[in-house]
């Protein structure tokens, strides 16, 4: 009988642990989901089980494996992506974590990067790592763990633990012991030098994390290691694995200098893929890695938007508005226009290219005649007006401004979101046929490792639109709708000391 190679896909979520089957095409052959609760010890505390995360993740592995060997597909390779940032501290002995993960979005090591910041260290670290100073990259998270778990600074000077994001632990877990990360994890941790690709010494002591907790650095394409069939049920080369905004940017095929990928889920990310020479900004976007394969590094510029999807969340179990994030669109199509009103969803502060933790959300222009749908209409133009400001910041740092995005994520589906962000944009926005663009690209990253393709631009050929949104409001009426953005935003910023 004749077999179809397939390769599978891990995306360890914020909010859910997945596996999805691809055809080297890219069509989707099986997939099983695990949501992941979410732990709130504190305010501006956000933790994960890590022992979930694991259960979980074999758990998807093994029935999309096995549901995919059913159609007479065979498994070739694997490959992972995950939430960026997140941080678990484990035993090397045991596996076990010694304390929950503490997620991208905590902020508990605020006062951490703030005295970093006052003490004049931003300059170092954004030269070295393109990032900024916040709580939110992996670097105080993991110095946090080792001084508040007892006996944790004792055990990482005896060699006993191993620390790293989320990929790092669950090669650990699936192979066994190899504690490997790869490199656009590795540029998330305030802890990386982006430009000579290795941990710093400097940067390590700055955040009182030893290097010796690090994992091995690794391109995103190549040997990742073999799960072990005794412990995992499964019989796998891990060939690939890359953070999930990157590995959403390769499904989208941003592999050209200027070609940007939006991803709208809880927050927004965009990414702008800028070649092989990392490019600094001078407004608030990070530098980043987008990908290494073989010896071809590209680097990207970032930005990121803390509540996107949430917005429409909000609206639904908040608010209780709407009974489905979908409604949202059919309500702001009642409406001719905004009629004045703007919300500015700064729930947890404001992300790029503001980085206002303190910021708080607000809602202006509210008159009697104000309901439901100018409520629907002012939270999905927010997204879109935000978006506008990241693409605006782009432009001005690289000289020239997108001509297309690539847009996915659960709010990409709605088809009045993705028309007015064309009209706002004033550039045209491209929707795939595979909107899984995050597993496909760590599916994609596993192909090019396991030999499937010749290369990461053979691999991406077979993304196709599945819908271009054309810009078509005039240009008078959207510098209108932004002045007014601009207005409401300005209210809701900080006002500088
Ligand atoms: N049709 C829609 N219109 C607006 N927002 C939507 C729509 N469908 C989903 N969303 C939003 O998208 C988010 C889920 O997208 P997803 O990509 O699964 O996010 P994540 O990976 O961050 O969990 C939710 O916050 C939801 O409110
Ligand atoms: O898991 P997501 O899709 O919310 O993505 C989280 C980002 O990687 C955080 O940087």
């Amino acid at each position: 009988m004749a077999t179809t190679p397939c390769l599978i896909a891990l995306d360890q979520g914020t909010t859910s642990s997945r596996a999805i089957a691809f055809a080297p095409t890219g069509e989707i052959l099986a997939q099983a989901q695990r949501e992941l609760p979410q732990h709130y010890p504190r305010s501006g505390w956000v933790e994960h089980d890590a022992e979930r995360i694991w259960a979980d993740s074999l758990a998807v592995l093994q029935e999309t494996v096995r549901a995919v060997r059913a159609t007479g597909a065979v498994p070739a390779a694997l490959g992972l992506t995950n939430q960026r940032e997140t941080v678990v501290v484990w035993e090397r002995a045991s596996g076990r974590p010694i304390h929950r993960a503490i997620v991208w979005q905590d902020r508990r090591t605020a006062e951490t990067t703030r005295a970093l910041r006052t003490a004049g260290h931003e300059d170092l670290v954004a030269a070295r790592t393109g990032l900024l100073l916040d709580p939110y990259f992996s670097a105080s998270k993991i110095a946090w763990v080792l001084d508040q778990v007892p006996g944790a600074r004792a055990r990482a000077r005896a060699g006993e633990l191993a620390a790293g994001t989320i990929d790092s632990f669950l090669i650990w877990q699936l192979t066994g012991g190899l504690h490997a990360t790869d490199i656009t994890n590795a540029s998330r941790t305030s802890l990386f030098d982006i430009h000579r690709r290795s941990w710093d010494e400097e940067l390590c002591a700055l955040f009182d994390v030893p290097v010796s907790l690090l994992p091995e650095v690794r391109p995103n394409a190549g040997d990742f290691g073999h799960t072990r069939p005794d412990q995992t049920g499964l019989d796998l080369a891990i060939t690939g694995s890359a953070g999930d905004q990157q590995a959403a940017a390769i499904g989208q095929a941003c592999l050209a200098p200027g070609t940007v990928k939006s991803t709208y889920g809880t927050g927004c990310f965009l990414l702008q893929n800028t070649g092989a020479a990392p490019q600094a900004s001078a407004h608030k976007l990070l530098t980043t890695i987008a990908f290494q394969v073989g010896d071809r590094v590209d680097y990207a510029l970032e930005g990121s938007i803390f509540a996107a999807g949430a917005t429409i969340q909000w609206l639904r179990d908040g608010l209780r508005l709407i009974a489905s994030a979908g409604e949202s669109a059919a309500l702001a199509a009642q409406l001719p226009d905004n009629q004045g009103v703007y919300l500015v969803p700064a729930f947890t502060g404001l992300g790029a290219p503001h980085w206002d933790a303190e910021a708080r959300g607000l809602l202006v222009g509210l008159t009697r005649d104000t309901g439901p749908a100018h409520l629907a209409r002012a939270a999905l133009e927010a997204v879109a007006y935000q978006t506008r400001d990241l693409v605006d910041a782009l432009a001005a740092d690289c000289g020239a401004r997108a001509q297309t995005i690539r847009i996915d994520g659960g709010m990409a589906g709605n088809d009045w979101f993705a028309q007015f962000l064309a009209d706002v944009l004033g550039t045209t926005v491209d929707r795939p046929a595979v909107t899984e663009t995050t597993a496909l690209g760590a599916a994609l990253l596993a192909g090019v490792g396991g030999g499937l393709f010749d290369s990461l631009d053979d691999a991406a050929r077979a993304w196709v639109s599945e819908r271009r949104f054309t810009p078509a409001m005039a240009a008078g009426e959207r510098d209108r709708l932004l002045a007014g953005w601009d207005a409401a935003l300005a209210r809701a910023l900080t006002p500088p000391a």
